[in-house]
């Protein structure tokens, strides 16, 4: 079985490259393969390829810089993702997509399910919507998997920017008042290939097991970061509000995923985030 990936250079694509399984052949394709904010090129170019699946792990990811580019925004999430559901319905293959926590505007106070009510506050979320409701309508037997805080080893990511500035720094202010799940791509890239194996359709959520805030999740790094040698300095990590953290972009103040019906249907095992980050932060070593 022929599998392509989209994002090549992206943290998941990266990953899903790594744990590829046994009798799966993967290609990942770049920017530089199919330049997606090129749409007209898209269903040619898949369809002239023929694989036998495809996983999107492209999108656009800048959070803040999608307020300003609300367009190559759109282009990638959205009008990106319409020509890959249709080309997968056209040659009648399983289509994966992945999606976000940020498709919530984060006012539940217990964790998401794949059926509540979505309501983006930023054009990164928005678009991410749009793209799951074109992909629902167009070909409803892909699926899609909304993740969140995804993370990995050697990626750009919010655990490789809280390591920079701690280096740098000797206080850093995090807010405490958004809640989620730090996700390691890895064990994201696992999910992936059993949605697949599965041949799931619809949506469903994943993340790793727990629930932290980002400043729950900074904290954990610094301490990781120390017990394994990687910080020679004390830096104090501290809690602050999101009022005290302007952003172009809102993001919700709550958006913890229910993902016991994935783990459920693909029998797979719940991984404490900071299993997770312990394993990450070490291969740094
Ligand atoms: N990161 C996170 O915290 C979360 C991510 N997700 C979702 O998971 C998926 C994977 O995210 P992640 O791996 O973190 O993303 P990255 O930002 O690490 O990777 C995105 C990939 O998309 C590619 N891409 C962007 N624009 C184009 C283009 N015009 N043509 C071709 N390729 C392009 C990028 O290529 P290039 O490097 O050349 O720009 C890159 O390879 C996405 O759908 C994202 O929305 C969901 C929840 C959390
Ligand atoms: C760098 C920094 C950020 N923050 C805050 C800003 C923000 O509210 C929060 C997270 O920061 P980031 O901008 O790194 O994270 P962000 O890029 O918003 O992360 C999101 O990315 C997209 C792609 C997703 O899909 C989401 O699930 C989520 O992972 O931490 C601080 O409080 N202090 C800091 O020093
Ligand atoms: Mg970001």
């Amino acid at each position: 079985m022929r599998v392509l990936i989209l994002g090549r250079s992206g943290q998941l694509a990266q990953a899903l490259l790594e744990s590829c399984p046994e009798g799966i052949e993967a290609a990942a394709w770049g920017r530089a393969d199919l330049d997606l904010s090129k749409t007209e090129n898209i269903t040619p170019v898949l369809s002239d390829y023929g694989p036998d699946a495809i996983i999107n792990a492209s999108a656009y990811t800048a959070v803040d810089k999608a307020e300003s580019e609300a367009e190559q925004a759109r282009k990638l999430n959205v009008d990106a993702v319409e020509k890959m559901a249709e080309t997968a319905k056209t040659l009648a293959i399983p289509f994966v997509h992945v999606s976000t926590d940020f498709v919530f505007g984060g006012d539940k106070t217990s964790a998401y399910l794949p059926e509540d009510i979505c309501n983006p506050l930023g054009v990164y979320g928005k678009t991410k919507r749009q793209g799951e409701e074109a992909i629902l309508t167009i070909y409803p037997q892909s699926a899609i998997v909304r993740t969140a805080w995804v993370y990995r080893a050697g990626a750009a990511n919010f655990m490789s920017t809280m390591l920079r500035l701690m280096a740098e720094r000797d206080e850093l202010g995090v807010v405490s008042d958004q809640i989620g799940a730090p996700t390691s791509a890895d064990n994201l890239a696992n999910v992936l290939w059993r949605v697949l194996d599965k041949q799931l359709s619809g949506i469903w959520h994943y993340t790793d097991a727990g629930v932290a805030s980002w400043y729950d999740f900074a904290s954990a790094i610094y301490h990781e970061a120390r017990e394994a040698g990687l910080l020679s300095r004390a830096v104090e990590v501290k809690p602050i509000l999101t009022s005290d953290y302007p952003t172009p972009a809102k993001r919700p103040a709550f958006s913890v995923l229910d993902s016991r019906e994935l783990l459920t249907a693909i029998e797979w095992p719940a991984v404490h985030w900071q299993v997770a980050l312990r394993e990450q932060v070490r291969k740094l070593k």
